[in-house]
């Protein structure tokens, strides 16, 4: 479900793209300029889900500029046809180089034998520019005990991009904006497909509004720690897989359902659509959607009526709710608001609207759960998100009828990396077992921070034994993990203890067999795991 992109799967886009101008250019009537326009923001969609930062600048651009032409009349002028003729060329040929880049990539990751997950696009090198590198000796360091190649650069002398391509990683301190704007600028034009981020940033309004205009991704503020950044840049390295956003439709009218489905499909937003509103605390459960499209007028329900429902569940009060409207349902409208709704849609609506709604909807909204559930030091699932997100996915399992394991892990003698080297170092350690747990396991899997360094996993399709097995390499290979202390380094190991979910269907008891599981493999000497048994 939450594949990350193929290189044909761009190429294709790219050539919708291409046949819908050259459809609009041979025939310039409205619809087909309507045409070219969804063709164009499902393409932005596309670069944007896939953080092809460059290219979804570029085709930002281009979208606003054809969203203007959609009131003036039909053909355009020559001059703006023109125009626009010419930028679609330059970002075809981008799109072009690009697939191009990545086609050559995924082919030499293959002929390499690469062991990391084969369709794993994001970037792997991290070219810093800064005007004094040695002040960040550190943090390359660091990145590269991910498994980032970071390396420093100067700004006047860039290294071509050959295969991979780099993101690049650039100091604003002491950088005065117009200085600033140029070098960004540059830098956007020489490398238009790198995602590019900027940290030691002031917090100046009209700084860092150039740096976003001029073509950085995101800006660190500069009291931003090492430790921040690092783990910023991680998260951005595997953001390639983020999950699609998903949405559920609840909708009586069949052809409505459908018309919304492929509106958002064409975005690369998953949905899942039911007909009767009863329905919809079973499927929120099973579906985990980031948003909720819902009619106004249902048989036996009000969507005011089923919104107000949802509601009264503690963990759907900030899932936001959007209402397909029609212009007659002011009273209903009204009663929206005053249960605190959302947002409001009027029938029949505009797909590009629709998907930018939604698009940016879900986008606030999942900035608020992430602070809300995740766990700061590691961006892992919090405590209760944990359990939350294991409980959703033992459902999903069940009624599949598959297997699903639930596993508690504990880093060994963990006081004492405290005591001998220190609170940040050992806050490192919980960071690469966080982030080494995030690389090697699936993304269906949930990881979690259950407490100190205490992690919860839970393992949907995979059995006790499978689980075994599964962590047991990750648990040697941390025990090979590199911890930097000063010049030296040191390793440490961890424990488990796994529970497999047939034996209950309650979390609580899952993680109370996993815990003890765990303590026998404390008991056994540590650095091992053990599984759940009655006798235990
Ligand atoms: N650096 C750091 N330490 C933490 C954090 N949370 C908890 N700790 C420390 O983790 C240590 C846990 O120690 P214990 O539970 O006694 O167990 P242990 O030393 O790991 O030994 P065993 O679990 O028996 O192998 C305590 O010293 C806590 O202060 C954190 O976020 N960062």
């Amino acid at each position: 479900m939450d594949m990350p992109y193929l290189p044909t799967e761009l190429a294709e886009r790219r050539f919708l793209l291409d046949s819908a101008w050259r459809h609009y250019v041979a025939a310039p009537e409205f619809d087909h300029f309507v045409e070219f326009v969804v063709t164009l923001s499902s393409l932005t969609e596309f670069l944007v889900a896939k953080h092809i930062s460059g290219l979804m600048q570029l085709a930002e651009v281009l979208e606003q500029q054809a969203l203007e032409l959609y009131g003036v009349p039909h053909p355009i002028s020559t001059d703006e046809l023109s125009n626009l003729s010419d930028k679609i060329a330059s970002l075809d040929h981008l799109l072009i180089q690009h697939v191009e880049r990545q086609e050559f990539t995924q082919e030499r990751r293959k002929s390499n034998n690469d062991q990391t997950k084969s369709e794993w696009l994001g970037f792997r090198s991290v070219w810093l520019l800064s005007s004094t590198p040695s002040r960040w000796a550190d943090m390359l360091q660091q990145l590269g005990y991910f498994g980032l190649a970071a390396t420093a650069h100067d700004w006047a002398k860039l290294p071509a991009v050959t295969d991979e391509m780099p993101m690049l990683l650039i100091d604003a301190s002491a950088a005065d904006a117009n200085t600033w704007r140029m070098k960004v600028k540059q830098l956007r034009a020489g490398y238009p497909t790198c995602r590019i981020v900027a940290f030691g940033m002031k917090s100046d309004f009209e700084l860092l509004q150039v740096s976003l205009k001029e073509g950085c991704e995101f800006c660190l503020l500069e009291d931003t720690p090492v430790h921040q950044i690092v783990s910023q840049l991680l998260t951005l390295s595997e953001a390639v897989e983020d999950e699609p956003y998903k949405v559920l439709i609840v909708e009586d009218s069949k052809t409505a359902t459908k018309l919304t489905q492929q509106a958002l499909n064409e975005h690369q937003i998953v949905t899942r659509a039911i007909a009767a509103p009863q329905g919809v605390l079973s499927e929120l459960a099973a579906f985990q959607p980031d948003l909720i499209l819902m009619d106004m007028h249902m048989p036996g329900c009000t969507g005011v009526e089923a919104a107000r429902v949802i509601r009264q569940h503690q963990q759907y009060l900030s899932i936001p709710i959007v209402y397909l409207s029609s212009e007659t349902d002011v009273a209903l409208q009204i009663e929206a608001l005053r249960i605190g709704g959302d947002l409001f849609l009027t029938k029949p609506f505009n797909p590009v609207f629709l998907n930018a709604i939604v698009k940016s909807t879900v986008e606030r909204y999942r900035a608020l759960r992430w602070s809300m559930y995740r766990d700061s030091l590691t961006g892992l699932h919090n405590h209760t998100s944990t359990k939350v997100a294991i409980e959703a996915s033992m459902l999903q399992c069940k009624q599949a009828g598959s297997p699903m394991s639930v596993i508690m892990i504990d880093i060994d003698h963990f006081k004492q990396v405290n005591d001998r080297y220190g609170h940040p170092v050992g806050d490192q350690v919980i960071r690469s077992l966080a982030w080494l747990l995030r690389r090697r396991l699936r993304k269906t899997d949930v990881v979690g921070r259950y407490g100190g360094e205490e992690f919860l996993l839970g393992l949907p399709g995979v059995n006790a034994d499978q689980a075994h097995q599964i962590l047991d390499k990750i648990r040697v290979d941390f025990g090979r993990l590199q911890h930097p202390e000063g010049s030296s380094f040191f390793h440490t190991t961890f424990s488990g203890g796994i529970a497999d979910c047939k034996i209950t269907d309650h979390i609580d008891g899952l993680i109370n067999a996993a815990d003890a599981a765990l303590y026998q493999a404390k008991h056994a000497g540590r650095n091992c795991l053990k599984i759940f048994t009655s006798g235990i």
